[in-house]
């Protein structure tokens, strides 16, 4: 990603920024406070950043929080984009719901710069790959079916959204 932002792009990031900032404002979207967040592990890494799960307030809640490698133009569209597609498909038991979101400030004196982290739902399962290579000869073919069943169905609620997820990241909730 280029550090050559130009105005045009600069007025856009504002414009993300806006949007997020006005979405919590007005509580369409709900924000936790970054400090409350403990016990942080890296669990992943996409295009846009890394994941991390991380204990809420110190229950037994945890969360994946979703961090972003700088908050650029592209980076805010994509939260953008993210939380509004997340909310089309919010009602699906087998989509990872959106949470919210969480700001990290900063530690530098001179750039007190925000970045955000989208807040989700902590699938502990891990990833299916990984799971069904440590359980394939456990799993019966019901087992097998009813995970067959679920994932078709996920992919088949998006694409009643108009939504082509291209790198579909499957991982599990365990019961
Ligand atoms: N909610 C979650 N619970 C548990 N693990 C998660 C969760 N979200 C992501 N992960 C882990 O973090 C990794 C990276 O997630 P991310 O969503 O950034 O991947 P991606 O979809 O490949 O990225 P992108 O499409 O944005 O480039 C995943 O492969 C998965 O292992």
């Amino acid at each position: 990603m280029s550090d050559n932002i130009n105005f045009q792009d600069t007025e856009n990031t504002n414009e993300w920024i806006n949007w997020i900032e006005e979405a919590i404002d007005k509580k369409h979207i709900r924000y936790y406070e970054y400090v409350h967040f403990s016990d942080i592990k890296e669990i992943g890494s996409g295009g846009f950043g890394k994941v991390f799960r991380a204990n809420w307030r110190k229950t037994e809640k945890y969360f994946a929080l979703k961090s972003f490698f700088s908050l650029n133009n592209i980076t805010t569209k994509e939260i953008v984009n993210e939380i509004q597609r997340q909310r089309e498909i919010d009602f699906h038991d087998n989509v990872i719901r959106f949470c919210g979101i969480t700001k990290l400030y900063s530690e530098n004196e001179i750039d007190q710069s925000k970045n955000y982290l989208i807040v989700m739902e902590y699938a502990d399962g891990g990833k299916l790959r990984n799971y069904l290579k440590e359980n394939f000869e456990s799993l019966t073919w019901n087992n097998k079916c009813k995970l067959a069943y679920q994932l078709a169905c996920a992919v088949s609620c998006l694409h009643d959204e108009g939504i082509v997820h291209r790198d579909l990241v499957i991982v599990l909730i365990l019961p």
